[in-house]
């Protein structure tokens, strides 16, 4: 590993002359054991340790939780709570390892411990057995594991990860060919799918929309809740030709598929609205611009576009949006996660007047931005609504 320099900074302004000061008190081992024992400052190292802790074992926690999810433990106390032993016999784990395992997701909140000693589920650890998806989506994340097992090459961009190969949909059209490959995406992505659709729905009034297409729409698992949510509404789904034609792909009542990319094929005309849940994320900017400026051409005037994905925290870095879901995409070599302000400063590249950004339930599932075509043909003036 090659050693780096430590930046120099030979004339520093006073302001970062003190910051500086106080990084290196703070880095100092001497005042650290200090303040450990002063009492005004003690609750405070004490917190700033754990959470440094917190950070330093996450993937103990990450890979606890894995062996939880893989022995379908969570399912196994749904009904009542089992000792380390019943457990242990159940999945082919000595005893006193199980109990490793059981307290490792006791200390991640999962599980807690009856007054007996035996093992149940916390409120988090039932809904990790019953928010769909979830354990799906936990399972596949062996594949971003192995792709940062050496996270400097990672983000040097030195890595030829896995995930990239998981998702060979996302290199276009044609890439993989292969219905097995494809159903499993498109099983993952439909499980999912229901909570970001649920919380896209509560952010979104569909109130005037006669035909609404989901661009890389999937399974169209979203424009079934949407028209669930909108008795009046149709619903065209656009898709790659090896995801609309999967087995069984049948997208419900009211809604029709049609199959072609959005980098080479025309889109579909006729949509008063266009939604895009789930898609920038997983391609370039060069990518996404020409999409959104082939969505806003396709919509008429006064058409409404819905971008429905996880973001970035912009000027304030989120766990979901800047660690999980930015390293993810950057596992896929062909995305990345975008802050609200950069997906609206492209939609206003692409034509759109303006555009709302509407709260989210739980940004860490979704977060939404609506972008309207301007009502009149002349050019608008990009006026964005806050
Ligand atoms: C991350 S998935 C999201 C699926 C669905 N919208 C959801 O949220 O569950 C991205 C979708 O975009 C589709 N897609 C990718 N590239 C495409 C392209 N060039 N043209 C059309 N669809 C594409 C994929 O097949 C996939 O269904």
């Amino acid at each position: 590993m090659t050693e780096l320099p430590i930046a120099q900074h030979p004339v520093r302004p006073p302001q970062r002359r003190i910051v500086a000061r106080l990084n290196h008190l703070l880095a100092s081992p001497r005042f650290q054991a200090l303040a450990a024992g002063l009492p005004g400052l003690r609750r405070l190292v004490r917190r700033d340790g754990e959470a440094l802790f917190g950070l330093v074992a996450g993937f103990c926690s990450s890979q606890a939780l894995m062996a939880l999810v893989q022995l379908r433990i969570p399912e196994m106390l749904l009904d009542a709570p089992l000792s380390a032993q019943a457990l242990g016999r159940r999945c082919a784990m000595p005893p006193e390892r199980m109990d490793v395992l059981l307290r490792a997701n006791v200390a991640g909140g999962l599980l807690k411990m009856t007054r007996k000693g035996d093992f149940a589920l916390t409120r988090k650890g039932a809904a990790l057995a019953g928010v769909p998806g979830l354990r799906e989506m936990i399972l596949h994340h062996d594949v971003l594991y192995r792709d940062l097992a050496d996270p400097v090459a990672f983000f040097r961009g030195e890595t030829e990860t896995e995930l990239a190969g998981f998702w060979p949909y996302v290199l276009g059209a044609g890439a993989g060919g292969d219905p097995e490959l494809a159903a499993r995406y498109s099983d993952l992505m439909t499980q999912s799918q229901r909570m970001v659709a649920a919380d896209t729905l509560a952010a979104v009034d569909l109130t005037g929309i006669r035909l609404l297409m989901d661009i890389g729409g999937g399974s169209g698992a979203f424009l079934r809740a949407a028209c669930d949510a909108a008795p009046d509404l149709r619903g065209l789904v656009f898709d790659l030709p090896e995801v609309v034609g999967a087995a069984g792909a049948d997208p419900g009542p009211r809604i029709r598929a049609a199959a072609g990319s959005f980098t080479s094929d025309p889109l579909p005309e006729g949509a008063d609205a266009i939604s895009l849940i789930r898609v920038l994320y997983d391609h370039s900017d060069q990518t996404v611009a020409q999409l959104l400026a082939k969505v806003h051409a396709a919509l008429p005037p006064g058409g409404r576009l819905i971008i429905s994905e996880p973001m970035t925290g912009g000027a304030r870095p989120s766990v979901a949006g800047d660690v999980y879901f930015a390293l993810y995409t950057m596992a896929m070599r062909t995305g990345r996660a975008r802050s609200a302000d950069r997906i609206e400063a492209l939609c206003k590249t692409a034509g759109f007047a303006r555009t709302q950004r509407r709260v989210a339930r739980r940004p860490f599932v979704t977060s939404v931005i609506i972008a309207e075509k301007c009502q009149s043909k002349l050019t608008d003036n990009n006026v964005r609504l806050n």
